[in-house]
């Protein structure tokens, strides 16, 4: 499908007052608009508490000057921005709402172009979808589109249930589905890294590579998300969508196109080839943790059950482990380890792929390590790649020594990039659905997930909490790696800039 490059539309934000309306929507928003990426355009802000218009273009210009670069357009910028008070359970208000959607629609010339985006806790993504409908306002004569927040229901049932009722409204080539993690510079760079490059796609396989790494850790705790948290954990939080979104990136075949069909249906076949883990084999192939007090930046910091909202003796889990396997011609016996947590020693995401030893090294020398050919794909904070190779050492004789060609984003484009969140709704306005998740990876995803959240919900882990806070998480994750022959590779002794 051909996308407009300069989109026109009324986006409605439903939780403009919110946490990420205000951090990541309005500044991204910004940006599309300071860099000319948008036609004509509106925007209604939709929540409870009352507000003036006033008073909310004055929040969105301040979330711009706090999280992004205002420059002189921002009193034009915001003046586009309508606020209606509405509670999204009461259905009279919602008629209200649709009128003010005509009025801007006729006086800034929209085309009847609509974006719902839901940046609100999900258990009002249905209702809100079903009023929508019944309130006539996606009958429209442009386009419709439905931007929806993660957590895509709490389980594969739950999940269900949620799409169908949003099915209702919309069709799946409607929804975009938000996993901000296919939003990021590099992981976007993951298709371009393999398919572009003739040195690796043909090592993309089992035969050259020995396993593969995914490591995505965070230094903060819960924060005040403890009540959601609580019922979450790592698993659903963090595995269920952006860690097996980055494997199916890294394992997925060449699709035929670059097209979201192409693409998608790819990524689904990943999904379906992921090995089920059930009942006894959970603990053989996941390590769950929970962080305990500890010392971040000089500072104490309290243990996950010591946090607001969080239970005392809660078997919440904040750090996973795990090691997938996805049956397939291409990966068959390569092991795919993967691993996410709260309060660990850094806020780092990296995708290390360890190719395997060449069949004779006649450099090998007993007293010295062997060093395997890494491919470092940096996803955050610094963005690149790194080529781990062994080249001569200097001077006399034979001696071979490790070097490290990198490439680090930045240093080429000379910009940072831009924010996921800019790029997913600039992509959700051009009509491109590539970087969302179709409903099929979600419901596959789910289902994996949920064999090994009923056995975790269902077993208290006595070692809780089993790892500091600042440490990499518990010991049984890198006996997890061990007890296969291979180690985590450090992911703060590997960063681009430093090497
Ligand atoms: N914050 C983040 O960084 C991220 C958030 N998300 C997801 O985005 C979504 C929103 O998160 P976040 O912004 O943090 O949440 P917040 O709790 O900060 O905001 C919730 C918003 O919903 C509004 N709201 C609550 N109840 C109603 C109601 N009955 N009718 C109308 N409006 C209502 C609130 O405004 P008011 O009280 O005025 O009604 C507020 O604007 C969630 O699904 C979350 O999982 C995903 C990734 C990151
Ligand atoms: O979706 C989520 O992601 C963040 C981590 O995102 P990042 O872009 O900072 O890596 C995580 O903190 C949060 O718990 C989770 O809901």
């Amino acid at each position: 499908m051909a996308h407009t490059e300069k989109p026109t539309a009324l986006i409605m934000i439903f939780g403009a007052t919110g946490d990420l309306a205000n951090r990541k929507l309005f500044p991204s928003l910004y940006n599309l608009y300071a860099k000319g990426k948008l036609d004509k355009f509106a925007v209604v802000g939709v929540a409870r508490r009352s507000l003036s218009n006033e008073e909310f273009q004055l929040k969105v210009k301040e979330s711009v000057t706090e999280h992004g670069e205002a420059e002189a357009n921002i009193d034009d910028f915001v003046s586009k921005f309508y606020y209606h008070s509405h509670d999204v359970t009461d259905s009279s208000s919602y008629i209200a709402l649709g009128k003010l959607a005509e009025e801007l629609d006729g006086h800034y010339g929209l085309d009847g172009n609509r974006i719902f985006y839901l940046a609100m806790a999900p258990e009002f993504f249905g209702t809100i979808a079903e009023h929508l409908k019944k309130d006539n306002l996606t009958n429209v004569s442009g386009f419709k589109r439905l931007v929806i927040e993660k957590p895509f229901g709490h389980d594969l049932e739950s999940a269900k249930v949620l799409n169908k009722q949003i099915r209702t409204a919309f069709s799946e080539d409607e929804i975009y589905r938000i996993d901000h993690y296919l939003g990021k510079e590099m992981v976007q760079n993951i298709e371009v890294i393999r398919f572009a490059n003739a040195m690796f796609e043909p090592l993309w396989n089992n035969r050259y590579i020995s396993n593969i790494q995914v490591t995505s850790s965070e230094t903060l705790g819960v924060e005040e998300r403890g009540r959601y948290y609580e019922k979450s954990g790592a698993l659903r939080d963090m595995v269920q969508n952006h860690m097996l979104q980055m494997v199916s990136l890294l394992a997925m075949e060449p699709p035929i196109k670059l097209t979201t069909d192409e693409i998608r249906s790819e990524k689904v076949r990943v999904f379906r080839a992921l090995r089920p883990i059930t009942g006894e084999e959970v603990n053989d192939y996941f390590v769950r943790g929970q962080y305990g007090k500890g010392m971040m930046s000089e500072k104490d910091v309290p243990a996950y059950r010591q946090e607001e909202m969080v239970d005392p003796d809660s078997n919440t889990e904040t750090f996973v482990a795990g090691k997938l396997m996805i049956d397939n011609f291409r990966w068959a016996g390569v092991p795919f380890y993967i691993r996410t947590g709260k309060r660990m020693k850094a806020k780092s995401t990296k995708i290390v792929i360890q190719f395997k030893d060449i069949p004779m090294d006649l450099y090998y020398k007993p007293e010295k390590t062997v060093n395997p050919n890494l491919l470092v794909i940096h996803i955050q904070p610094e963005e690149g790649i790194t080529l781990h190779l062994n080249a001569k050492k200097s001077g006399q004789g034979t001696e071979a020594t490790p070097v490290k060609l990198n490439y680090a984003n930045k240093g080429i484009d000379g910009l940072n990039t831009p924010e996921a969140y800019e790029k997913l709704l600039y992509d959700s306005l051009r009509g491109d659905a590539t970087n969302f998740t179709h409903w099929d990876e979600v419901a596959l995803s789910w289902s994996f997930v949920d064999n090994i959240s009923e056995v975790w919900e269902n077993t208290k882990e006595p070692s809780f909490p089993n790892y500091e806070s600042g440490s990499m998480g518990p010991d049984a994750a890198d006996k997890l790696l061990e007890k296969d022959g291979f180690f985590w590779w450090p992911i703060t002794e590997i960063d681009v800039e430093k090497c």
